[in-house]
């Protein structure tokens, strides 16, 4: 079975990605990912311009279907990472980068335009706003507004990554803006934001930062993500990938997000259970439900959910 893939004319020799985060802090958890089987190649953590140390601890913790996390945005730095993906690497990667505000974004963007980089960035769009306003991808008027600045100077290859909408008229709204744009790919979706978990024997919170509060993953967000894999599929230009992300544990829930539309699909929480292994059990899985069904390709089904 063919599972490879080519996104933004960069071939992608598996469709398979760690979720942003997960297993790709470091050179050598990033280098891991590229070694390991049936891995498409690697997405950095998101970069900021310096070095951060992120949120105090515990700042993860598993749940019974899922994770919840308020990371902080622990990071090495933005060039750690530029200097990473600019050498040489057995497989392509993606650089992801989220400012702290506004004009990192754009000043990241500037330097990797100018950098010798010229494989795919993700602008992670859950980043901060100015203090008051939601995340920037929750605020619409300011994503058009940044991506026009972007554009304007901008010529290599741009996904942007997403948090979950759950209300249709915003599917209409953010993608009607995100078809104006020249974007490689989208990346959707990053956690279900602000979840919170008690352990009720301490009757505490069970993560430190933000009295608690923190984005969800795992597989209790799947039918969250598959909504979103399939509602952006259905408005956005053909042109503009789709890496589905959000509730991946098995080879059925890979099945599901590409029946949603999804060019790729990565995943987070139950990676950072099972390791980099997980990638050719789901592989096995995958072909598995193919060979059952008699698929021998991914075009064979993909993006062919039915309604009812
Ligand atoms: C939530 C932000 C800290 C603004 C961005 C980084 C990020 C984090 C994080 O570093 O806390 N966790 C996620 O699940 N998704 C993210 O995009």
């Amino acid at each position: 079975i063919d599972f490879k893939t080519t996104m933004a004319s960069v071939e992608f020799p598996s469709i398979f990605l760690n979720a942003s985060g997960v297993n790709c802090m470091t050179v050598a958890e990033m280098d891991e990912m590229i070694n390991a089987a049936c891995t498409g190649g690697v997405v950095t953590k998101s970069a900021t311009p310096q070095q951060r140390e992120g949120n105090p601890q515990p700042r993860y913790y598993q749940l019974e279907h899922g994770s919840i996390n308020s990371m902080g945005l622990p990071n090495a730095g933005f060039p750690y990472y530029l200097d990473y993906v600019t050498k040489e690497h057995a497989k392509p990667t993606i650089l992801s980068v989220a400012g702290l505000q506004m004009s990192d974004n754009i000043e990241l963007l500037h330097k990797i335009q100018a950098s010798e980089y010229t494989g795919l960035t993700e602008l992670n769009l859950s980043c901060p706003n100015v203090i008051g306003k939601p995340q920037v991808a929750y605020d619409f008027e300011e994503t058009d507004a940044l991506l026009a600045e972007i554009f304007s100077f901008y010529t290599k290859p741009l996904g942007v990554k997403l948090p979950p909408y759950f209300d249709l008229v915003h599917f209409d709204q953010m993608a009607a803006i995100l078809n104006k744009y020249p974007l490689t790919h989208i990346n959707t979706v990053n956690s279900v934001g602000n979840g919170l978990w008690i352990d009720i024997d301490t009757e505490k919170v069970v993560i430190k930062p933000k009295q608690g509060f923190g984005g969800l993953g795992g597989a209790m967000i799947l039918p969250t993500a598959l909504a979103n894999v399939r509602a952006f599929r259905q408005r956005l230009n053909p042109s503009i990938k789709i890496i589905g992300t959000g509730g991946v544990t098995s080879g059925k829930d890979v099945f599901m997000h590409l029946l949603c539309g999804a060019d790729m699909v990565s995943v987070g929480t139950a990676l950072l259970h099972e390791g980099v292994g997980i990638f050719q059990r789901l592989t096995d899985e995958l072909a598995a439900i193919m060979a059952e069904k008699g698929y021998t390709s991914i075009e064979d089904f993909r993006g062919k959910v039915q309604d009812f």
